[in-house]
């Protein structure tokens, strides 16, 4: 593996406040990466950092070994940037949109077509590239931008909010494409604020909050650490005392009762088949079991509250 971003000790003031607060990041090759947290937690700040769109107070980036603040125009050349708000000229078709780009590369109108017909294909746009884009929904907007990503032929792309704003079908298309174009060696940093949704298609993420990531790495390896368990089976039982039926329990890492025959069960695995035989076994009647993967949400709020009364603690 080779490191294609790391920033050290990064600080962005804006006057008194620290948009930025000493952000150490490590992103690898063909990595997807997320910058994960809710809004003002610094994100979009973190990534214009990284294109060398605005100056660190303090701190180093480094992108495919350059410095962006040196070099803006070498950075620009092999990384694809998609904005929060994707500026296009909306009275151009999206083709006419591509071929302004392609020109702006320097590229050829043989080379530029080839790659325009690709990229449309691709984010399944041949079509509607035929027309204006001021008739497009946002998830189109943002299909176009990654096509203009493609064109580029990124080693790295960076997408800031990519799925904000897009009903659930198109976000799982842009996700796919995200998965899709990471496969084929493609590096992908992105930022949102819906950790839920995008921890499906993150290697590996950082957790923001007020600046500073408070968590980063893989996200079974979060979740596991934090919350101590991946799975968490929602149980309804009658006549038992699950705390007592489950406390030797393999795999199971935390038992909570949220009301009067209602329990939440973490485990490091599916833990259902042992948990309905222990309660049968136990003599309890089971009415219902649900099981769920642990998401990044509840990690958030389970880190950021503990940091929260260690500093007020403190
Ligand atoms: N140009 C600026 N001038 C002053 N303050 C700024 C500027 N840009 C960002 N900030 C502040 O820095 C903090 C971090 O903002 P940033 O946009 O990086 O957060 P974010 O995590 O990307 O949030 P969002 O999801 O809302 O874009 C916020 O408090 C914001 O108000």
């Amino acid at each position: 593996m080779s490191t294609v971003i790391e920033t050290k000790g990064l600080v962005k003031r804006y006057g008194r406040i620290a948009a930025v607060d000493g952000v150490d990041l490590t992103v690898e090759k063909g990595e997807v990466f997320g910058l994960l947290g809710p809004n003002g937690s610094g994100k979009t700040t973190t990534i214009l950092l990284l294109l060398g769109l605005t100056e660190p107070t303090a701190g180093t980036v480094r992108v495919l070994g350059l410095d962006p603040l040196r070099n803006p125009l070498a950075v620009k050349r092999r990384v694809g940037y998609m904005p929060d708000q994707i500026g296009f000229y909306d009275n151009l078709t999206g083709r006419e949109n591509l071929l302004y780009t392609a020109r702006l590369l320097g590229l050829s109108g043989a080379e530029a077509s080839k790659r325009i017909d690709e990229a449309l294909e691709r984010v399944r746009l041949v079509e509607a590239g035929e027309r204006r884009v001021s008739t497009y929904s946002r998830g189109m907007r943002q299909r176009l931008g990654l096509a203009e990503v493609l064109i580029k032929q990124a080693e790295i792309a960076i997408l800031d909010e990519p799925t904000s704003g897009l009903d659930p079908q198109s976000t799982q298309e842009l996700l796919d494409l995200i998965l899709a174009l990471s496969r084929e060696g493609m590096t992908i940093v992105l930022s949102s604020h819906l950790l839920a949704m995008v921890q499906s298609v993150c290697d590996r993420v950082a957790l923001f909050s007020r600046g500073r990531i408070g968590l980063s790495g893989r996200v079974e390896d979060l979740t596991s650490d934090v919350l101590g368990g991946t799975h968490v089976v929602e149980v309804e039982a009658q006549d038992v005392d699950l705390a007592q039926a489950l406390a030797d329990a393999p795999h199971i890492t935390g038992v909570t009762q949220q009301r009067p025959g209602l329990w939440r069960v973490d485990a490091d695995e599916d833990a259902r088949p042992e948990i309905a035989r222990r309660v049968v076994m136990a003599g309890g009647r089971l009415t219902a079991m649900s099981i769920r993967h642990t998401t990044l949400d509840e990690v958030y709020v389970r880190f950021f509250e503990e940091d929260r009364h260690h500093a007020a603690a403190a």
